[in-house]
């Protein structure tokens, strides 16, 4: 079995954040672990409050697991405050982390709460960024992280380049923000590869992005290449947002366990 560790925010309606990764590892045959950077009260409808855990508690949470577990892979996601993310990048540099991913979670999906301080940006940039192996930012992170706007295909290029030049190996921008097909694009300082998917007509799309990147550590965890750890991820995501579930009154959550419920015969249908 391999160990999967992500570092996140909770999510009280489940749907995104650690709540989303940890289903998403499960559904991998991965071993899950967590550590918490911020509770969040939220729902299918928004982001109401945030409590921050301290960053002292946080390195605490890191090392309890690293000096007890071997961890094959990382994924970062809501990381909040500048203190939170200093604290995450100097533990992760101490236990020299395999297989980083960042997920820079900024602002929720309705748009309206920022779960990244703007003051924290610039660490997140140039602390995090050059010790991942992939950042998947959707469009609004990328053009924040690049300083550009996007709204085509070549600008996603264009701004998958300006991101490489900070330090991750491999850079993801994703797609769904964009209208038409839901195309993401993968740059490794060479090569650009194309990830495409046709768009499904739901509002439940919340947790897309932690669910994505998730299921990409997990692939990497279990000894696949970024490509191929991406390809399954996106194949992944598309089927949990096909068969994702009308809860609550706003954008719900995806399915992510579709597959593994259909072999079983466990689906209601
Ligand atoms: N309506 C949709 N149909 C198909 N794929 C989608 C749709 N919305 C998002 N995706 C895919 O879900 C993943 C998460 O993308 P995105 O919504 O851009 O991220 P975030 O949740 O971080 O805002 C990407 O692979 C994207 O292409
Ligand atoms: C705790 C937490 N982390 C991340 C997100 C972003 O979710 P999405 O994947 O929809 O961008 C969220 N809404 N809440």
């Amino acid at each position: 079995m391999k160990n999967v560790l992500t570092i996140a925010g909770s999510d009280s309606s489940g749907g995104a954040g650690i709540q989303a990764d940890l289903k998403t590892f499960a559904a991998h045959g991965v071993f899950g672990m967590s550590v918490i950077t911020a509770v969040t009260a939220q729902n299918t409808q928004g982001v109401f409050a945030v409590q921050d855990i301290t960053p002292a508690i946080i390195a605490r949470q890191i090392d309890a697991v690293f000096d007890d577990i071997a961890v094959d892979a990382v994924k970062i996601g809501m990381v909040s405050q500048a203190a939170t993310i200093q604290a995450i990048a100097a533990k992760l540099k101490e236990y020299a982390a395999p297989n980083i991913i960042v997920d820079p979670v900024m602002v929720s999906s309705k748009g309206d709460y920022h779960l990244l301080s703007p003051d924290a940006e610039n660490l997140l940039i140039h602390e995090l960024l050059p010790q991942a192996i992939l950042v998947t930012p959707n469009i609004p992170e990328a053009e924040v992280i690049a300083g550009k706007t996007i709204r085509t295909l070549p600008d996603m290029e264009a701004a998958a380049k300006t991101i490489w030049e900070l330090g991750p190996h491999n850079v993801l921008i994703k797609g769904g923000h964009l209208a038409g097909d839901s195309t993401d694009i993968l740059y490794d300082g060479t090569a650009f590869a194309y990830f495409r998917a046709r768009r499904i007509a739901t509002k439940n799309t919340h947790g897309t992005g932690c669910t994505l990147s998730s299921a990409i550590a997990a692939n990497l965890g279990r000894g696949l290449s970024v490509a191929e750890a991406v390809a399954a991820a996106k194949e992944y995501i598309t089927t949990a947002i096909e068969h994702s579930l009308s809860l609550g009154k706003g954008a719900g959550p995806t399915h992510h366990f579709y597959s593994l419920y259909k072999r079983a015969g466990m689906l209601e249908e």
